[in-house]
């Protein structure tokens, strides 16, 4: 049997097993052995899986962003105008077959823009190109999930699945579990606060599934089998994304209202290039960039190209390796000004602060 017939069966199963008290434990151990498939098929082998030949792409500029979506939904359209690159746009689908790469600049940062091949459902086991442009997909900063408004929410839905499956998790943050295993002792499970989806049968339960029976498992969340199984096995993607709503120019007033409803989603028109300044304003949000001015001594700051860092490695020393390795040993001290420093005559700083966007930093040198 193959791992797609595998899953099959699993998903089968699931599916006729009614969700109770009695059968929780039953549920966690079948999600459990279902990741562990889903495991496999992500794992690289010579017949598939990873990225494959025409879907790799050079990676530039400081952040990507990977058009996910149904053929046809207008990918190649919306990418086209956003980085000026020719993406081939038409009316059958598949147009585009491999990874076409671009780039735009969004408030001062150069961003990479990936239009990727059409997914259809069933993607994640294999179906068409869909493993290759969902294992590009995890790689990104930022998902765009390239909508057609005249049927968005069935396929938002068969989308958010298929990179489920993959290990993708969409604007979500990491749940909060800490997990230790250990040589003895057994299972010790604590939680901070209250958990209505797991008990310590459930728990022991998904953990034996994967052979651990002695581990120590603090919850400070209240997780669910899922969230467990994601921390277990530990290869888990968080990514932002935009639903991008496309087509409006096809709809009424009426039907647009109902659209801005969805949360994360921004409607547009590729077309008309109808709403492209609020994608562009979220998709800023979204990438949750850090654009540092530089001034040096005695002039004016440089406000035409800042240097962009990311929001998770944006301190002075950030700074300082992303212009050039040796400035490290050179430096004496940084003066900051902007929201992260402390009085607005500018802020003596060490290598160890954090700076925040827009901030304007001047490096001194010994
Ligand atoms: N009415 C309307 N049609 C659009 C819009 N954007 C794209 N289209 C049309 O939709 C069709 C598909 O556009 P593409 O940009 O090729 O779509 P894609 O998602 O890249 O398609 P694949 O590469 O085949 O997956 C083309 O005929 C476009 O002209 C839009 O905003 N409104
Ligand atoms: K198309
Ligand atoms: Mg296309």
């Amino acid at each position: 049997m193959t791992t797609v017939q595998k899953i099959k069966d699993i998903e089968d199963e699931m599916a006729k097993t009614q969700k109770n008290k009695a059968t929780s434990a039953h549920l966690g151990i079948l999600k459990s052995k279902l990741a562990k498939l889903r495991r496999e098929l992500l794992t690289p082998t010579s017949s598939g899986g990873g990225a494959g030949v025409g879907f790799d792409v050079a990676r530039t500029g400081i952040a990507s962003v990977g058009f996910v979506g149904f053929p046809s939904v207008g990918k190649s359209s919306l990418m086209s105008g956003l980085t000026g690159t020719t993406s081939e746009v038409a009316a059958y689908e598949f147009t585009t077959l491999t990874t076409v790469p671009g780039t735009m600049n969004v408030h001062g940062a150069k961003v990479q823009i990936l239009d990727l091949p059409g997914i259809i459902e069933g993607a994640k086991d294999g179906k068409g190109r869909g493993r290759q442009v969902i294992a590009v997909a995890r790689s990104c900063n930022l998902l765009f999930l390239v909508l057609d408004v005249c049927k968005p929410l069935g396929d938002k839905k068969i989308i958010e699945d298929e990179l489920e499956g993959f290990g993708i998790r969409l604007n979500k943050s990491p749940p909060n579990i800490t997990f230790r295993k250990k040589d003895k002792g057994g299972i010790n499970m604590t939680n901070t606060v209250p958990l209505n989806h797991l008990d310590f049968d459930m728990v022991r339960a998904i953990l034996s599934e994967y052979k651990i029976h002695n581990a120590d498992v603090a919850f400070r969340c209240d997780a669910n089998e899922d969230d467990l199984i994601d921390v277990v096995e530990g290869n888990r993607i968080y990514i932002p994304a935009i639903y991008v709503l496309n087509k409006i120019d096809a709809i009424s007033i009426q039907e647009l209202d109902l659209l801005y409803r969805i949360p994360n989603s921004v409607p547009i028109s590729a077309r008309q290039w109808w709403n492209i300044d609020e994608l562009i304003e979220v998709m800023w949000e979204k990438l949750d960039l850090v654009r540092v001015y530089t001034k040096p001594r005695g002039q004016q700051p440089d406000y035409s190209s800042p240097v962009v860092l990311r929001s998770h490695r944006c301190t002075v020393e950030d700074f300082c390796q992303s212009i050039h390795k040796d400035i490290i040993k050179q430096f004496k001290y940084a003066i900051v000004w902007g929201t992260s420093a402390k009085h607005s005559r500018g802020h003596k700083a060490g290598l160890a602060h954090r700076l925040e966007d827009e901030d304007v930093l001047c490096i001194v040198k010994k």
